[in-house]
């Protein structure tokens, strides 16, 4: 079955990519990435400054595949290491390259997104709004107005479509408060939904301990147990942003779980768990097991079923 898609005016030969901050921080984990089956790449939300991040243990996997726990504190090479990056990458080649800035003030965001903009770069960036684990830093994704803000400055300067990457919400005035903001800027062309369910605590059972060490233990969660509220996030966006579209992302461990952030009205779908646990080989199986189950079930194109959920 054909899984291929167009996110932002770009074609993604399928429509896998990582979520930002998995296996993308450095070229050689890039290259890892150029290498696989993705349709894609995105590298890791960059700062203005080089960060070393929160001291480890700063990510785990939860037992029994339930997912995991991150408050990796924004580690990144510094924003100018990527901007050389998309200025050597092979435009050619048939996988497009996303960019993920998380600045930690508009004027950062400002300066990164001059620099892409200024070196009129084929690559799409995606603003992240929702990084939950720099100690003192509220995220963005929750403050509207800061987000309203943001946008309208950053939105006129990058001129080409772009994205935003989301926290979760959890109440239907949020998704309605956030889409109001959203549909007034044209080239906001994606939405990323979501990011990690911001400061969860995972506790040893034997020795009582915290799993991770930042924070007093507190971290994004990730993985399975976020798919339900990753599905909801990208159907509520879906319904409310008519002409944008969402990149799903969120307890993608199979064919699947690819399928249902399809039927919720994703375009594209981001995997961040998954890979950090099974590694660049997680793209080949689950864009297979995703063509099996088109074919199973008659669908050609994903858009075929793509927001197609029936509800009762
Ligand atoms: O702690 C991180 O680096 C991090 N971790 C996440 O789970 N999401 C984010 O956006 C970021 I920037």
């Amino acid at each position: 079955a054909d899984i291929s898609t167009t996110l932002a005016g770009v074609k993604l030969p399928n429509l896998l990519f990582n979520a930002s901050g998995v296996c993308c921080q450095t070229e050689a984990d890039l290259k890892l990435m150029v290498e696989s089956e993705s349709g894609a790449l995105i590298t890791k939300s960059a700062t203005v400054e080089q960060r070393d991040g929160n001291p480890a243990p700063r990510y785990t996997p939860l037992p029994n595949g339930i997912g995991s726990i991150n408050s990796m504190g924004l580690p990144n090479e510094g924003y100018e290491y990527y901007l050389e990056y998309a200025k050597k990458y092979d435009y050619n080649s048939e996988k497009p390259l996303f960019i993920s800035l998380s600045g930690l003030s508009l004027d950062d965001n400002v300066k990164m997104c001059k620099a892409f903009v200024d070196a009129k770069l084929p690559c799409v960036l995606e603003i992240n709004y929702s990084c939950p684990n720099v100690p003192g830093k509220p995220q963005m994704g929750y403050d509207m107005e800061a987000m309203e803000k943001s946008l309208s400055v950053l939105a006129p300067l990058i001129k080409k479509p772009f994205g935003i990457k989301l926290p979760p919400y959890f109440d239907i005035a949020h998704f309605d408060q956030a889409a109001a903001v959203f549909n007034k800027f044209d080239n906001l062309a994606f939405v990323t939904c979501i990011n990690s369910v911001g400061n969860g605590l995972a506790i040893d059972f034997v020795t009582e301990q915290a799993l991770i060490k930042p924070k007093d233990g507190f971290g994004g969660l990730g993985g399975l147990m976020v798919l339900n509220t990753a599905l909801a996030n990208v159907n509520a966006f879906h319904r409310r942003l008519p002409g944008k579209q969402i990149v799903g992302v969120g307890g993608v461990v199979s064919g699947k779980e690819a399928f249902l952030h399809v039927l919720a009205g994703a375009s594209a779908v981001q995997i961040g768990t998954m890979l950090k646990e099974e590694g660049p080989g997680v793209f080949a199986r689950i864009a297979k097991e995703l063509s099996d189950i088109m074919v199973a079930k008659g669908y050609k194109t994903l858009e075929d079923f793509r927001g197609k959920v029936k509800t009762l």
